[in-house]
């Protein structure tokens, strides 16, 4: 789901924006104390209008639910429309926003819409230069894939969102992995660029309702994460997680199923699933307990317990944790050194330590998605997601 966050955010709430305006008719207006002060006129608000839709940087769900309720209220004056359903929840946000400014005059409005575009405007930076791919990297995308000295990466690369996990990154994973299980290689390794390893699933995943509804949506999502899952559960190769920086969710669940976890000192590990009216998934029910022991596998998953990179090594989910100012020269120096080993004998000794718990793993998987399906339609979730949208929420 490549950039869907800022797709459907520009659906949403700059499509709006293209609408016919009403004529405002404004100059000096009077205030409460007596005095009066310039306000801002029509031309100003057709201006800033404009300039939003010149913006290249995405500013972010918070903000552009304010432009959306600003820009209602200033053409449209106080909320006029019928409260969405709880599981509508693009609607449902904007419908709260626009709500919150109950009789704010519509003059107002248009002056703190303008007010809101001219401190952003100001504030956003020039657009830099694309920067040109290194040799024999693949530019760009929110997931960049490497083959170098028989190692196969897998790099989240959507920074500027915490490296989370869009429905398109999904298939473009499973895709990296079933070419890295025929390629040459003899590792594959998982890793973030910039300061998250990954924040998990991107939340906005669940915002875009298919015609057959929440119900259909539920559905796709329990059938995509279920496939994903079985990737790692069925991988031929040595599964090696390099975690640069926090890791959540999904991305920490699915740790359970690598046979190598190298960890920066700065990195956490967090699977706030209480919070998110969420259950535990990536085979997590099951080998959590295994590998750490029942409670603590009780407080990280039920209780959304975050661990330390240190925590995490004591319970066995992290290999090894690095200085994070040499993470990357320690671990690729490692890598490339177990490279040199004789591959078959490699692959030999991970499936014999693997095939054993296999089926076993697809039952549990199957079990955690049927279970997330059920969760995804509860209230309990679609409010959580909401309060991230709003912004009221972090973890
Ligand atoms: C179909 C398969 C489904 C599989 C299901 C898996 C379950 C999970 O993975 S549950 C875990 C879901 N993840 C979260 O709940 C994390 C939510 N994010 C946060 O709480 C915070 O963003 C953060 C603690 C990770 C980082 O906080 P910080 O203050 O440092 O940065 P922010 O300003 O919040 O984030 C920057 C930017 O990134 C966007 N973003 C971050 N994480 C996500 C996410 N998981 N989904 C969507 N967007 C995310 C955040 O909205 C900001 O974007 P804007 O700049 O546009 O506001």
């Amino acid at each position: 789901m490549a950039q869907l966050v800022c797709g459907l955010a520009r659906r949403w709430c700059f499509g709006a924006l293209g609408s016919p305006l009403q004529a405002l008719h404004l100059q000096a207006l009077p205030l409460h104390l007596g005095r009066t002060v310039m306000r801002a006129s029509q031309k100003d608000f057709e201006s800033a209008l404009r300039q939003v839709k010149l913006w290249k940087k995405d500013p972010g769900n918070e903000v552009k639910l304010k432009l959306y309720a600003l820009y209602k209220q200033a053409t449209e004056g106080p909320c006029n429309l019928p409260k969405p359903g709880m599981m509508d929840l693009v609607n449902k946000a904007k419908w709260d926003a626009w709500s919150a400014l109950g009789s704010l005059p519509k003059e107002t409005a248009r002056e703190n819409y303008v007010d809101l575009v001219s401190s952003l405007s100001a504030a956003s930076e020039p657009p830099s230069p694309a920067k040109p791919a290194a040799d024999g990297e693949q530019a760009g995308g929110d997931l960049v894939v490497t083959s170098e000295n028989h190692i196969t990466t897998i790099t989240f690369n959507r920074p500027a969102k915490k490296n989370a996990i869009t429905t398109q990154m999904y298939r473009d994973i499973m895709l990296a992995l079933q070419a890295a299980s025929k390629d040459d290689s003899v590792l594959t390794v998982l890793t973030g660029n910039g300061d998250y390893y990954c924040s998990g699933n991107d939340l906005t995943n669940f915002t875009d309702i298919p015609p057959g509804g929440p119900e259909e949506k539920a559905r796709t999502n329990a059938v995509l994460l279920r496939e994903f899952v079985d990737y790692f559960i069925d991988f031929p190769k040595p599964l090696v997680a390099v975690v640069n920086g926090p890791a959540v969710g999904i991305s920490v669940t699915i740790l359970g199923l690598f046979d190598l976890v190298y960890a920066s000192d700065r990195a956490t590990f967090h699977t706030p699933f209480s919070p998110l009216g969420l259950s535990p998934e990536g085979c997590s029910s099951y080998t959590f307990p295994k590998m750490m022991g029942p409670s603590k596998a009780a407080e990280m998953l039920i209780f959304g317990r975050k661990l330390t990179a240190q925590e995490a090594c004591a319970q066995g989910l992290v290999t090894e944790v690095f200085p994070d100012s040499t993470l990357q020269k320690e671990v690729w120096t490692r890598l490339r050194a177990y490279t040199k080993l004789p591959p078959n004998a490699v692959r030999t000794s991970r499936e014999v330590m693997r095939s054993k718990g296999r089926e076993r793993l697809h039952a549990v998987n199957a079990e955690e998605c049927e279970a997330l399906r059920q969760r995804w339609l509860s209230e309990e979730c679609a409010s959580a997601v909401l309060r991230f949208m709003s912004r009221k929420a972090k973890l």
